[in-house]
């Protein structure tokens, strides 16, 4: 007969089952952004939060955020509320970004944008609603965690999401449309800004949750800088590859928009490789956390291999 220890060491039963892993954490993130926003007077404004906020993305931000607090020896509980804030955030900044003046864009998570179904008033206004809540929602809710890291989460979502993170790329990115020369250094600081601050975020704020050293919260910064900007190329390689049936937002949208990307500058396969290195990378970054860091691998493996 095989200890039941031993079972535990069979290459097979090391796998780590990634689907069913985003599944459940998926569902309890779905259950607590419900909650997050009940509807009141005046209806119209909680609607149109609610409805982009529960359209189904893949929860990556709010997931990200708690499996690194788990990682680091924290609890769901601690970090559900600033998860929420997370998604919440990205949220605003998506039906944002969708809206006439930026992106114009008809579908987002698999529905009409936002601004499709309630007005761009009311869409500007379901931004900002959000964008409040967010850190209403952390500094309200959050339990069991020291007020000065509250603070600290606090601190670090403004800075990630102002003019110095997310503003200030998406800034850049529209800045740059229809230039033809812009550089790979220009290139990476709009992706490193509109896409891998919010991402470095959500797992800097796990970790800062549960306490972590300052060396250990360097190596999770890095970490998320990596899958950050892989993410946003492995997206610009989505744009030219899959459909809006599949993504769930218009496909071919960044050439018809004359967008700078990697896959303009370097082409599908050069930047597949370039994302492939980078999703490495970030993997070395958590080699001191052993077998505690198979969910952040798992999940870094993800973001190269999704189809949406
Ligand atoms: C999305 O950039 C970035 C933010 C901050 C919303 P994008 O316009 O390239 O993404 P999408 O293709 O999802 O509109
Ligand atoms: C930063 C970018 C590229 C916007 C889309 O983000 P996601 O692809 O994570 O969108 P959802 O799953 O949350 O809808
Ligand atoms: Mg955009
Ligand atoms: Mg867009």
């Amino acid at each position: 007969m095989v200890a039941a220890h031993n079972l535990h060491k069979t290459p097979e039963s090391a796998k780590f089952d990634l689907l069913a892993y985003l599944k459940e954490r998926q569902k309890l993130c779905e259950t607590a952004l419900d909650n997050a926003i009940p509807i009141r007077y005046p209806e119209t404004i909680y609607e149109s939060m609610r409805y982009s906020l529960l359209a189904g993305g893949k929860r990556l931000r709010p997931i990200l955020c708690l499996a690194t607090c788990e990682m680091t020896g924290g609890t769901i509980e601690m970090a559900m509320p600033t998860a929420c804030a997370l998604e919440i955030i990205h949220t605003m900044s998506l039906i944002h970004d969708d809206l006439p003046a930026m992106d114009n864009d008809d579908y987002r998570r698999g529905k009409l944008t936002n601004h499709k179904v309630y007005g761009e008033d009311i869409a500007i206004l379901a931004g900002d609603g959000l964008l409040a809540l967010a850190f209403e929602h952390v500094a309200t809710n959050t339990q069991n965690v020291p007020t000065e890291r509250v603070l600290q989460v606090i601190a670090r979502l403004g800075r990630a999401l102002g003019a110095a993170g997310l503003v200030g790329g998406q800034v850049v990115d529209l800045e740059s449309e229809g230039k033809p020369d812009i550089s790979l250094e220009t290139l990476n600081f709009i992706h490193n800004h509109k896409t891998a601050a919010l991402l470095e975020a959500c797992v800097a704020c796990g970790g800062v949750l549960s306490g972590v050293s300052s060396e250990d919260l360097q190596r999770l910064s890095r970490y998320a800088q990596n899958i950050g900007l892989a993410f946003q190329i492995i997206d610009d390689i989505l744009d030219i590859t899959s459909t809006r049936e599949q993504l769930g937002k218009s496909a071919g949208k960044d050439q018809q928009a004359n967008k700078v990307t990697y896959p303009k500058l370097w082409g599908l396969e050069e930047s597949r490789t370039k994302a492939q290195e980078l999703i490495e990378a970030a993997c070395v970054e958590l080699d001191s956390f052993g077998d505690q860091a198979k969910p952040l691998i798992a999940i870094a493996q993800y973001i190269i291999n999704r189809d949406r």
